[in-house]
């Protein structure tokens, strides 16, 4: 039975008797929490609080800005930006990096977070959520840029994510498993509710847009092929589908169940490695999967591995369950080995 203890108590009690969490990565984590909570408060007005529809601009990437991403965006500036921990942060909704201005304590810890993620699903009212990575600023750099955010996923001090669905829930690492936190509204408080996630090794459930499966590469197609063949197939039992467009929905359904997660590379645009944002969609969740006993993986290289060149980076992405995750890899690198 999973004590109910809350955020603030967890990490502190992490902090004095593991002592894996620093301080300042507590504060700062606590900080997030909050910031998630408005949001949480934000969404759940729906349509009385004029926060559905289009805000009528495109970020970095050509995408149409909700008005849901532009406010989960602010909120989680300004709840971050005096806080003291942080020297800069990067968002899938800007274009460069926000350096915390010097009119408030700097810190040694660089945040990126996906303010909104699934946004396509704010206005039909199904789960969305909020993802975050945390990394600490590289020793001896003077100042901050866009460079000190280029390190691979394996050097994330935190990673998590927020769901705003039926209940609101916090899922955390800091490297040492993982831990789900759902929120007490009476309280207004985070709870403990789950401290030992795993992600089962094999599952009969697999998450993937089908309907892009005539772009795909001859490695995905087969897998799925060979999923949709069921128990009279190689593999010799029934998978299950499901597909909620919002990556940490779907991640979420995978650390409480099982299951594989793919967004893989396809024709439409080849030199576009992926649809999902390296810095902060991919590494964040490979981290959380990889602590819940699972892999990630773009196909080919862990996830966590891939050393970064860009802030927006895309990347093709399969998560989850491990030995599943492990053959769609394999399939990959047999195709690549054999010329195809
Ligand atoms: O509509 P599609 O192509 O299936 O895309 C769904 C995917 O796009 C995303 O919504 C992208 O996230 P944003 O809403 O943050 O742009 C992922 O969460 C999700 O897995
Ligand atoms: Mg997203
Ligand atoms: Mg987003």
């Amino acid at each position: 039975m999973t004590r109910r203890i809350s955020l603030t108590q967890y990490l502190i009690e992490q902090q004095r008797e593991h002592g894996h969490i620093p301080q300042e990565l507590r504060l700062l984590i606590e900080v997030v929490a909050r910031a998630c909570k408005r949001i949480a408060i934000s969404v759940n007005k729906g349509a009385l609080g004029e926060i559905l529809g289009s805000a009528g601009s495109e970020n970095v990437q050509g995408e149409v800005q909700k008005k849901l991403d532009i406010i989960a965006n602010e909120v989680l500036i300004e709840a971050n930006e005096w806080g003291g921990h942080l020297a800069a942060m990067a968002s899938e909704e800007m274009e460069g990096i926000y350096v915390v201005p010097n009119r408030y304590p700097q810190g040694e810890y660089l945040l990126m977070f996906d303010p909104l993620d699934g946004s396509s699903n704010i206005d039909v009212n199904v789960s969305i959520g909020t993802i975050f990575s945390v990394l600490k600023k590289p020793e001896g750099s003077a100042g901050v840029s866009e460079s000190d955010f280029l390190q691979p996923g394996s050097s994330q001090a935190a990673a998590g994510y927020c769901v705003y669905g039926p209940q609101t829930t916090l899922v955390l690492t800091v490297g040492d498993g993982v831990v789900m936190f759902t929120l007490d509204r009476e309280q207004g408080s985070f709870v403990l509710t789950e401290d030992q996630v795993q992600i089962p090794e094999d599952t009969k459930e697999f998450a993937i847009n089908m309907s892009n499966m005539r772009h795909w590469d001859t490695p995905m197609k087969r897998y799925v092929d060979e999923c949709l063949e069921g128990s009279t197939g190689v593999r010799g039992k029934d998978f299950n589908m499901r597909w909620i467009a919002s990556m940490v929905a779907d991640v979420h359904r995978i650390l409480t169940r099982g299951g594989v997660f793919m967004y893989p590379w396809d024709k439409r645009e080849p030199n576009k490695a992926g649809k999902l944002r390296l810095m902060y969609e991919a590494n964040p969740m490979a981290f959380l999967v990889e602590q819940a006993g699972g892999a990630a993986t773009n196909a080919r290289q862990r996830i966590m591995d891939l050393q970064p060149t860009q802030l927006h980076q895309r990347v093709a992405v399969v998560l989850g369950s491990k030995n599943e995750v492990a053959q769609i890899t394999r399939y990959h690198l047999e195709a690549e080995q054999q010329g195809a």
